[in-house]
């Protein structure tokens, strides 16, 4: 009901355009999902709108924040195994420019679409204002079911995509930097990288073209957990907050929740009647994660949801209607833009890494051990104890902090930090914590539009 003046409705890409200050390479239909919610763009308009309405922010930077400012489509010709030529239909989108350069997951799927993706790389955009990681937002998509094509195929298609990148001038560690999302992992990235390097052979920071590489491809250690560590530092905080939980009438602390997670590959299909793998999500549990697709928690089975939580480590996974339902039968939602933005932060240090050309830790770690021994034997020797230290506990006291140290803390501090911002402005605010969120990043957008200006 909330959306119904949208749902349906023929839009241009011209409709979600600013007085035409940006490019328009694409327009599309929108189209309804089966259960009549709003579709996937559709949501995350109604979800921005919410939170605009209570910023600070005049309604002409608000439209140019919600626009998106390209997206390109292409189409290429695969040649098949088989011997026939098949024709791959691909897409990039880049949301905002007002931080370059723009980041964002490619990611293989039967049913991508141009709307999809605008809708994703929209959220990439407010997701790394909320963590503050200085990016704009962007996505790609690829319109193939990845388990249909073997690894050749898979290859001279993500490196024709590559090259379609490069000549449109769509990739580049200064332009937009790819990451591997649905459907995508460090193989795909690998090819990405090699492609770009081949076509620009002269950019000495090549390797930051693209983030979730493999370790000996340039690719930085933790990236492959990141997203599912985010989703659990913060929803640890939360179950940790007595005050949180308590108004949902459950005791604090990790230990003891019961957690159903959709994505799970073949374990978690396999807990219900694969026939109907949907209804994992309406078991009983504390936590419920979808971790798949969007828009599975939808007007038809909202009700149906025993879960007080739902931790949305998927982009997109409740429609606007669910939430309404779900936010009635008292449950909360962790929103994805905060929830599973461990990913591009991590992605953020994997893109430092490559521009430094050194690994984190390889200056200090040494340097640092060196520094506690000298301290621990003052120690010693001036409490002239008769119980030395173990060499154990001695190795593990002055152990100095690798690459991987380095990433977990960092992650950990982005994620706390971001949720404590998010849990305070719900608070102030009198909202959820996805409005929170989106305030959070529609302020810091419309920050930097004031404080740079608007070119030219
Ligand atoms: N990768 C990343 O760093 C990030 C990803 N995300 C988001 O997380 C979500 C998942 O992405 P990611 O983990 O990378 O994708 P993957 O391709 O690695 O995994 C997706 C999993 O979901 C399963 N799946 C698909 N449909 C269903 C379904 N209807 N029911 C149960 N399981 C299903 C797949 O199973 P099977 O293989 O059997 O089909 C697969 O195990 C997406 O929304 C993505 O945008 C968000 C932030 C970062
Ligand atoms: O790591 C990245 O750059 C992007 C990850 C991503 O696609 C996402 O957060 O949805």
């Amino acid at each position: 009901m909330l959306l119904r003046y949208r749902v349906g409705a023929v839009v241009s890409l011209a409709k979600h355009q600013n007085g035409g200050a940006k490019t328009v390479l694409w327009t599309s239909k929108n189209f309804r999902t089966q259960s009549g919610d709003a579709t996937f763009l559709q949501a995350v308009d109604f979800y921005f709108d919410k939170a605009a309405a209570i910023a600070s922010v005049s309604p002409d930077i608000l439209a140019q924040i919600k626009a998106c400012n390209n997206i390109l489509r292409v189409q290429f010709p695969l040649k098949c195994s088989n011997g026939t030529v098949e024709l791959i239909e691909a897409y990039r989108a880049q949301h905002s420019h007002h931080r370059l350069p723009v980041k964002g997951g490619v990611r293989m799927a039967p049913n991508v679409n141009g709307e999809e993706i605008m809708a994703l790389a929209a959220l990439m955009t407010f997701k790394c204002a909320v963590v503050d990681v200085p990016f704009g937002g962007a996505k790609g998509g690829i319109k193939i079911d990845p388990t249909k094509y073997s690894l050749n195929e898979k290859e001279a298609i993500m490196r024709r995509y590559t090259s379609e990148l490069v000549k449109k001038k769509f990739i580049g560690p200064a332009i937009d930097v790819p990451a591997p999302d649905y459907g995508t992992g460090p193989q795909e990235m690998a090819w990405i990288k090699d492609t770009y390097e081949h076509m620009k052979s002269t950019d000495i920071n090549g390797a930051a073209c693209v983030t979730g590489k493999p370790l000996e491809e340039g690719g930085i250690h933790g990236r492959h957990e990141a997203t599912g560590l985010g989703v659990f530092f913060c929803l640890r905080e939360f179950l940790n907050d007595q005050d949180l939980v308590k108004k949902l009438h459950m005791s604090p602390g990790v230990k003891g929740k019961t957690f159903i997670i959709q994505g799970f590959g073949n374990v978690g299909r396999n807990l219900v009647d694969i026939r109907d793998p949907a209804k994992i999500l309406e078991l009983p549990c504390d936590v419920l994660i979808p971790a798949a697709l969007e828009s599975q928690v939808h007007s038809e089975n909202a009700s149906r949801i025993k879960a007080q939580i739902i931790a949305e480590a998927a982009n997109g996974p409740v429609t606007p209607s669910a939430e309404a339902i779900l936010e009635k039968n008292g449950a909360v939602i962790l929103p994805d833009l905060l929830l599973n933005a461990g990913g591009v932060t991590v992605s953020y240090f994997e893109w430092l890494k490559n521009l430094n050309h050194i690994h984190f830790g390889r200056m200090s770690r040494r340097m640092e051990e060196s520094g506690k021994k000298v301290l621990l034997e003052a120690l010693e020797q001036e409490f002239e104890s008769k119980n030395k230290l173990s060499d154990d506990l001695r190795k593990e006291l002055v152990k100095g902090n690798t690459e991987i140290d380095f990433v977990w803390s960092g992650l950990e501090e982005t994620m706390l930090v971001s949720w404590a911002n998010v849990r305070s402005t719900a608070e102030r605010k009198d909202c959820n914590y996805r409005t929170a969120a989106y305030l959070i990043a529609i302020e810091r957008i419309a920050t930097c539009y004031r404080v740079n200006g608007i070119f030219p």
